[in-house]
């Protein structure tokens, strides 16, 4: 009974009682929430069950049986089938109430008895790599490489558990028209043309070029941008702005031109016993934004110098910065006929290497226009094309050759600063754009995009709350690759460097219980460790980790960045992409992605998402959406190129995010659907023979699953540094969506503590150090203090990125941004300009600043 003077003349049971309530201020939340309960008269470690409450049950998760994870989940819950948290323990204050910050509670480990309302984790200590013998089951060995424990035995433990305190997507329901059996595939618009009349010869291309296009490249038709410019590329001699759609075979439409007219007038001069060599002079420059794609419009060009009867003759070359100056400048010297180059390389090589004349040049391509000018090589491309108005020197010796320097800019889409580079260019040129072929529906419109993706790419969204991410994505691999007598072929962005490492040691790790391969860590540390200005080694002189790559094995190299995925397959290769690592590497990695005949994945940054003609992808998922929209074309447009199909998808957050739909993905098509969360989960993680008696549900598997790969993390301090890099460097790099996407993506609206789930931690984010920053934890991802787990202040992100580089932390710095398309120009230039330092100063550059 309350001591309240006024109330005790009244029978009144203590339930209706109204209690003056205490507002306990300061300190910590933990020590305010325990206050709060002592106010109330309730135990502080397992609060009093309330009698009216419904009665919990109590679940067990993970085969270790290490955690204890109380099930307080009701079916039905909330329309998406979540089922949010019904605390039966007394009113703690959590009631089934979305709460901001944190949905957690923490208990000493020794009181985890299994009882109670909160969800516990008793730490267990991790063996230090010595002894390695009380390791967490299927954990034997992941302690090693670390060198210490990742965890303190000391320290409280929490797990968040996934299915509770998610928002919810604004569109619970789908709508009909996103429904994806209502869709009826569209006709390809990139594919060859089936117009019986266009061919290759029509085109006015040599029979010896059109031959080998179709008989060895198997190309049966030219393509629409193909139909539509290498007629008038072969003949005239204007500059010429080229724009199609991705994977619409931009690199023949200029090569053959090129090709057709070198070729020609060797045939003249041989008629009159002139045989041209290799110093018959550099007839073309192709300039491309990264060594990539650099090396990819190579192999084109030799395949087409390569053909029977063909030019064989003619030298190309590349310069990209990868190698040594010293033995670029002796190939030069040598004498070449056509160029692949990256801007900063040649620019380099025109300033510095007499040997590279450049008077008689009469093209000039610029490959991928607005990923030039977005990685800020405007100053650069105007210096070279200087350079070569000053030394041209074009004698019309050779009629069949244009008369003039023609300049070539292709580009997929038509953004401003592709507009500005033509203006800086490009002289009276041709603007060579295909129509769509697309056969028009009766009775629909006809609707014309900003930019378009391929109409036959069927693509789709999914609205995933942060702590579903990782088993979604999951579950979305997994039934990809759900039938193993199919070859499929996925690629993944993520939005930095880090969290591609991390995910990629996620998936490619063995799968609970298996031993680690003894072998794999000797060879491991046998890797060639990058050297800047070395020789390129032979990518074929890698051999990936996993069973099912075809790279060739006769020498013993491992390449660190391809393993086997045993979690989603066993014939599933596994194959990592990012700016920071070397350049090598990097090469093998294509190169194996590309030949791999089997199921493969591709965890990339959008280092792969420009020009790069990887084969046969079928499924592109957009793990973090691009920082440009023009990047989201791009990406796609790995899959369905050349007429092929293709699907992609991308996840979005509940709430904000979900406008990108509207604002940037059906500005591409107008046939997009939506994917749900929990079909997509429930279809990952339900079993395919059919659930059996007493095993766990699709939520229990997927919970299970993610239990797992905190475990694995818990156990070795290098994959704990390796999944806080991951979150921290996530965040950064969220911060940089360019501004006029901020309304959208806002790291203000990022909830930390359900993000380091997504990274399998389970640390508060104020706990979470994030290795290589200094020990600043997420403080700096934005400031010191922190409110709702959230970094407080609002100081510039790219400008911390340079303020830690300045004081050492360099590659690491640009490594967080290892985005391409994202920011603003200006912050773009600073990044470049960063980059050049760092080459300066021997370190690798992230952008492929040649
Ligand atoms: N006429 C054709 N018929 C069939 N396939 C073709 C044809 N022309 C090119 N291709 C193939 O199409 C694929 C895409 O070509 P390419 O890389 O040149 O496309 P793109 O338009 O430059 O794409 P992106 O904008 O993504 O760089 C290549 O594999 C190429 O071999």
């Amino acid at each position: 009974m309350a001591d309240d003077g006024l109330l005790l003349n009244f029978d009144i049971s203590e339930d209706t009682i109204i209690k003056p309530r205490k507002v306990v201020k300061g300190g910590r939340w933990k020590e305010r929430r325990l206050l709060t309960q002592r106010e109330k008269g309730r135990p502080e470690k397992t609060a009093a069950r309330d009698s009216n409450a419904t009665p919990v049950t109590l679940r067990k998760f993970g085969a270790g049986g290490s955690e204890k994870q109380w099930d307080t989940r009701k079916a039905g819950d909330d329309k998406n089938g979540y089922q949010s948290r019904n605390n039966t323990g007394g009113n703690n204050g959590y009631n089934g109430r979305k709460r901001k910050m944190d949905d957690r509670e923490f208990v000493p480990a020794s009181s985890a008895t299994g009882k109670g309302t909160w969800v516990t984790a008793p730490v267990k200590p991790v063996e230090t790599p010595a002894t390695g013998a009380n390791a967490p089951k299927g954990q034997k060995g992941h302690g090693k490489k670390g060198g210490a424990p990742a965890q303190d035995p000391n320290k409280k433990e929490v797990i968040s558990s996934l299915f509770t305190f998610n928002p919810e997507s604004k569109h619970t329901k789908l709508d009909d028209t996103e429904k994806e059996e209502d869709k009826v595939s569209a006709a390809p618009t990139n594919a060859p043309l089936s117009d019986e009349s266009a061919t290759f010869v029509s085109l006015g291309l040599s029979p010896i070029l059109a031959t080998h296009l179709t008989s060895k490249l198997e190309l049966k038709a030219p393509t629409a941008i193909q139909k539509m410019a290498i007629p008038q590329l072969v003949t005239e001699d204007s500059d010429a702005f080229i724009q199609a759609e991705t994977g619409s075979g931009k690199t023949l439409t200029y090569l053959l031109p090129i090709m057709n007219r070198i070729m020609e007038i060797a045939r003249m001069t041989e008629e009159k016993q002139i045989h041209l060599k290799r110093n018959a002079g550099l007839f073309a420059i192709i300039i491309a934004p990264t060594r990539e794609l650099a090396r990819q419009i190579m192999n084109v060009l030799s395949t087409l110098i390569h053909c029977k009867n063909g030019p064989h003759w003619i030298v190309p070359t590349s310069i990209t910065g990868g190698e040594k100056r010293k033995s670029e400048k002796a190939r030069l010297r040598k004498g070449i006929n056509i160029l692949v180059a990256t801007p900063g390389r040649l620019l380099d090589h025109l300033e510095n290497t007499e040997s590279l004349d450049v008077s008689k040049v009469r093209w000039l391509v610029m490959d991928e226009g607005d990923r030039l000018m977005e990685l800020g090589f405007e100053e650069n491309i105007q210096k070279i094309l200087t350079i070569l108005n000053n030394k041209s020197k074009i004698v019309h010796d050779m009629d069949v050759l244009p008369k003039r320097r023609i300049t070539i800019l292709c580009s997929a889409t038509m953004k401003t600063n592709v507009q500005k580079l033509g203006d800086l260019s490009l002289k009276d040129a041709l603007y060579l754009k295909a129509e769509k072929n697309e056969e028009p529906v009766e009775g629909e419109e006809t609707k014309t995009h900003e930019f378009s993706a391929p109409a036959q790419l069927k693509q789709s969204y999914i609205v995933v709350p942060q702590k579903l991410r990782l088993v979604t994505l999951y579950a979305m691999l997994k039934r990809a690759y759900i039938r193993p007598s199919i070859n499929i072929k996925v690629i993944v962005f993520f939005s930095c460097s880090d969290s591609v490492d991390f995910h990629y040691e996620a998936f490619a790790r063995k799968i609970d219980g298996a031993e680690e391969n003894e072998d794999s860590d000797a060879e491991e540390k046998t890797k060639p460790k990058p050297e800047e200005d070395e020789e390129p080694e032979d990518p074929k002189a890698f051999k990936g980790t996993g069973a099912n790559t075809s790279l060739p094995r006769k020498r013993t190299l491992v390449n660190p960045a391809v393993s086997a995925a045993p979690l989603l397959s066993p014939a599933v290769t596994i194959h990592k992409l990012h700016g920071s690592l070397p350049q090598q590497i990097r090469t093998a990695t294509l190169t194996a992605f590309t030949r791999c005949k089997t199921s493969s994945l591709l965890f990339c940054t959008d280092v792969a998402a420009r020009g790069l003609d990887l084969p046969n992808v079928d499924l592109i998922i957009q793990y973090d959406p691009p920082f440009d929209p023009a990047d989201y074309l791009h990406r796609i447009g790995r899959t369905a190129r050349a007429g092929r199909e293709g699907r992609a998808a991308i996840f979005l957050l509940p709430g904000k995010e979900e406008a990108y739909v509207e604002r940037v993905v059906k500005k591409s098509s107008e046939h997009v659907i939506r994917s749900d969360v929990n079909d997509v989960l429930k279809k990952g993680f339900t079993p395919t023979t059919g659930a059996k008696k007493g095993e766990p549900g699709w939520e229990e598997a997927a919970t299970n699953w993610q239990l797992d790969v905190e475990r694995w993390i818990l156990g070795s301090a290098e994959k704990m540094a390796l999944a806080k890099r991951a979150w921290g460097s996530h965040i950064r790099a969220y911060t940089t969506h360019k501004s006029e996407e901020k309304d959208i993506f806002s790291h203000r609206d990022l909830h930390y503590g359900h993000l380091a789930k997504s990274f399998g931690l389970r640390d508060k984010p104020g706990d979470i150090k994030v290795p290589g920053n200094g020990g600043d934890g997420v403080a700096s991802t934005g400031g010191q203090g922190k409110k709702d787990g959230k970094p407080k202040g609002k100081r510039d992100v790219l400008q911390k990125v340079l303020d830690r580089a300045e004081s050492g932390g360099r590659k690491r710095a640009l490594e967080d941004v290892d985005m391409g398309g994202g920011g603003d120009n200006a912050a773009k230039e600073r990044m470049r300009k960063m980059a050049r330092m760092m080459e300066r100063s021997g370190m690798k550059s992230e952008f492929n600043v040649a």
